[in-house]
C-alpha cells in the first residue's frame, strides 16, 4: 500500500518503521527531520492511506490548517480527549472525513520497543471493518492484529489509561508498595468502564488489547511519559517543571482536564481522574490525594 505517517514524533517514527516492513511508506511533520523519505505535506496528502500521530490537543488545529480530502483514509493513532471541547478524536476527525475512512490504532505499544521490532499487539478499531482489516493487514509481522467495531471503547481506553498511568506514577513515587498499585490499576479499570459505558462502549472493549493491556503496560513503566509524570508529582515537582524535563507529549495531562469537565457536566463518579485533575490543576498534595482515595 501506498501510505502517508503524519506527525514524526517518537510514535510516527515507530508507525513508519513498522508500516515501512510491507508497503510503501513517506513520513511528513511540521518539523523537517533527516529522516529517509520525508516529504511534503502536498506529497504526504496525496497517498491513499494515511496514519495521523498528531497529539491530540493539536489534532483540530492541524486539520483546519493544513488538511485537505482527497478521499484518503486514515488511520487515527494518537490518544486524548481534547481539554477544550471534551471532544474524542473520532468527532475532531469525523468533522473532515467520513467515519468510514477512519480508523483508530490503539493497544500497548511503547514506541521505543515498535522500532526496534519487538514482538506487539495491537487493536485496530473502525465503523467499517473492511478498513481496519486493510490497515491490519498493512501490520508487519512482529505486530499482530485485532479488529474491533467499538470506536468509542477504544478511544476511550486509549485515553483515560494515561490518566491512571500517572496516578500510578504518583502511586510509585510515594513508594506505597505493590499491592496499592495493583489496587489502583484495577480501579482504574473499573473507572475508565464506568465512562466509556457512558458513551455507549462495549464493557469487553475494556478487556482488550486498548484497555486493559494498555492499562497495565503504561501504569508499570518508566518507559511512559505519562508514567514519568507521576513519578515527578510524587516528588513535589510542579507541572511546567516536569513537561520541560520530559521533552514529549504526555497526553494524560491534557485528557485528565477533559475527564473533570465531562465528569462534572454528565455527573460521572471518576474518583481517581478527579485526584489527577487536583494534583496537575490545583497542586493538591499526592499524599492528600491517596488519603482521600482510601477515605
Ligand atoms: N510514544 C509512544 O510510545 C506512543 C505514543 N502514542 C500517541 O501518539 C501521539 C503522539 O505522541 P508521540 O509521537 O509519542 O509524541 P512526541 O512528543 O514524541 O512528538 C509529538 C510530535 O507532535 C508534533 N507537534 C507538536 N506540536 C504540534 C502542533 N501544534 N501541531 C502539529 N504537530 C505538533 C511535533 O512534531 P513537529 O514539531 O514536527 O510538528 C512532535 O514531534 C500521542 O497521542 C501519544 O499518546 C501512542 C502509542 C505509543
Ligand atoms: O500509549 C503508549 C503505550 O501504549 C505510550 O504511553 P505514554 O504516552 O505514557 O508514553
Amino acid at each position: 500500500m501506498k501510505m502517508a505517517v503524519i506527525g514524526a514524533g517518537k510514535w510516527g517514527q515507530a508507525l513508519y518503521h513498522a508500516f515501512s516492513q510491507k508497503n510503501d511508506v513517506v513520513i511528513h511533520s511540521r518539523t523537517p527531520r533527516e529522516i529517509e523519505n520525508f516529504v511534503s505535506l502536498d506529497e504526504a496528502l496525496s497517498r491513499e492511506y494515511q496514519v495521523m500521530a498528531i497529539p491530540a490537543q493539536f489534532v483540530r488545529s492541524w486539520l483546519e490548517k493544513y488538511f485537505e480530502d482527497r478521499g484518503q483514509k486514515i488511520l487515527v493513532a494518537a490518544k486524548g480527549i481534547e481539554t477544550a471541547t471534551g471532544a474524542f478524536l473520532n468527532d475532531i476527525y469525523g468533522e473532515f472525513v467520513p467515519q468510514q475512512r477512519l480508523a483508530y490504532i490503539s493497544g500497548p505499544s511503547f514506541a521505543a520497543e515498535v522500532v526496534q521490532s519487538l514482538p506487539t499487539a495491537l487493536m485496530i478499531s473502525s465503523v467499517n471493518l473492511e478498513l481496519a482489516r486493510t490497515f491490519s493487514d498493512a501490520l508487519p509481522n512482529y505486530i499482530k492484529g485485532y479488529i474491533s467495531d467499538d470506536i468509542i471503547g477504544a478511544e476511550v481506553s486509549g485515553a483515560y489509561k494515561n490518566v491512571i498511568a500517572i496516578a500510578s506514577g504518583v502511586c510509585d513515587g510515594l513508594g506505597l508498595g505493590n499491592n496499592a498499585r495493583a489496587a489502583l490499576i484495577s480501579r482504574g479499570l473499573v473507572e475508565m468502564t464506568r465512562f466509556g459505558e457512558a458513551f455507549g462502549a462495549h464493557s469487553e472493549t475494556f478487556l482488550s488489547l486498548g484497555g486493559a493491556g494498555d492499562l497495565f503496560l503504561t501504569a508499570s513503566s518508566t518507559l511512559s511519559r505519562n508514567y514519568r509524570v507521576g513519578l515527578g508529582l510524587a516528588k513535589g515537582k510542579k507541572m511546567d517543571e516536569i513537561l520541560k524535563e520530559l521533552g514529549e507529549v504526555a497526553e494524560g495531562v491534557g485528557t485528565s482536564k477533559a475527564l473533570q469537565k465531562i465528569a462534572e457536566k454528565k455527573g460521572i463518579y471518576l474518583p481517581i481522574a478527579s485526584e489527577v485533575y487536583a494534583m496537575i490543576e490545583k497542586g493538591k498534595d499526592p499524599r492528600q490525594s491517596v488519603r482521600d482515595l482510601l477515605g
